[in-house]
């Protein structure tokens, strides 16, 4: 499996199955233009995630102007298609990606090959290994926006991927911070016209100072500081 950021902007994804394993799966996608669960029963999560997602879009249609909601629309659709059915159900949703997340494993089966039929991304949640090309995993994520860690064990166990997420949220905490301020911190040294050598060696040294992480926790200004100082070390060699 190669690891690769997939842009979901503006895309359908289509969850067959509402219950707790679709459910999560759904609220993972909110980059999304539109997530659409086929089910013949909602879990409670889902259903409240559509209900959120419902006051998110009256909220920015109130609006002035035309900035549109957060995150997708998330539309619950019952029904329970069987195996034959599925192809139809896909062709009529269009989706960038389908998740097989049903308890019946025909009905997964078709969703897997319809979609690869199709050239449509599919994610099967019943089965680890033996996958077609084509087909993808649902990595455990940790997210400090803009930083994301993605993380899989080759389907060999979801529980030690959720155990080490757990363990890297703690990691990350304030990666996000760093990122914005490292990453102007690249364009204006860019902008100044310093040496590429001169200006790698200042960004890796911020992204690696204690000083720079501990100063961002009290807030940006304190971390530019640091940064600031550690710059002109590099700079002034
Ligand atoms: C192959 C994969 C396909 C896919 O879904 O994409 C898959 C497949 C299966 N999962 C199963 C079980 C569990 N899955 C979890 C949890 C997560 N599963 C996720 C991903 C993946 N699961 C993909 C591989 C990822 C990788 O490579 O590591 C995570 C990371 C992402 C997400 O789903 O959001 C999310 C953690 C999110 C987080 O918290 O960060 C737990 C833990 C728990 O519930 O506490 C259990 C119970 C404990 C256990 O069994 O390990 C079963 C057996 C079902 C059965 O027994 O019937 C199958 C099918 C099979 O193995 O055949
Ligand atoms: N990938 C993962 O992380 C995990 C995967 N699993 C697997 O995922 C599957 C689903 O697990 P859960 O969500 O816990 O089960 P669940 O029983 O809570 O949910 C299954 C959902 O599928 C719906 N469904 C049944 N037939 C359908 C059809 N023809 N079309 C559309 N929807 C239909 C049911 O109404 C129910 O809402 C299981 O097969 C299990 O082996 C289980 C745990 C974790």
């Amino acid at each position: 499996m190669t690891p690769l950021y997939h842009d979901l902007a503006g895309e359908t994804v289509a969850v067959f199955g509402g219950g707790a394993v679709g459910s999560r799966k759904a609220a993972g996608f909110d980059e999304a233009g539109r997530i659409v669960v086929v089910s013949p029963e909602f879990d409670e999560r889902v259903r409240e995630l559509a209900d959120e997602r419902d006051a998110d879009q009256r909220e920015a249609d109130e609006r002035d102007g035309d900035e549109g909601p957060d995150g997708p629309s998330v539309e619950l659709v019952r029904a329970a298609p069987d195996a034959d059915a599925v192809a139809e159900w896909i062709d009529r949703l269009d989706p960038a990606l389908a998740v097989a997340a049903t308890d019946d494993a025909a009905v997964n089966a078709a969703v897997e090959s319809a979609a690869l039929d199709r050239g449509i991304l599919v994610n099967r949640t019943d089965v680890s290994g033996g996958r077609d090309p084509g087909s993808v995993v649902v990595p455990a994520t940790v997210e400090d926006d803009p930083v994301t860690v993605a993380l899989s064990t080759g389907g060999t166990s979801p529980a030690l991927a959720k155990a080490l997420r757990e363990r890297i949220e703690a990691e990350i905490e304030g990666a996000g911070e760093m990122a914005a301020l490292s990453g102007e911190i690249r364009e204006e040294l860019k902008t100044a016209g310093v040496a590429p050598e001169k200006r790698r060696e200042a960004v890796r040294r911020v992204v690696r100072s204690r000083g720079v992480w501990k100063g961002l926790q009290k807030g940006r200004s304190n971390g530019r500081q640091e940064a600031d100082t550690v710059i002109e070390e590099v700079l002034d060699r």
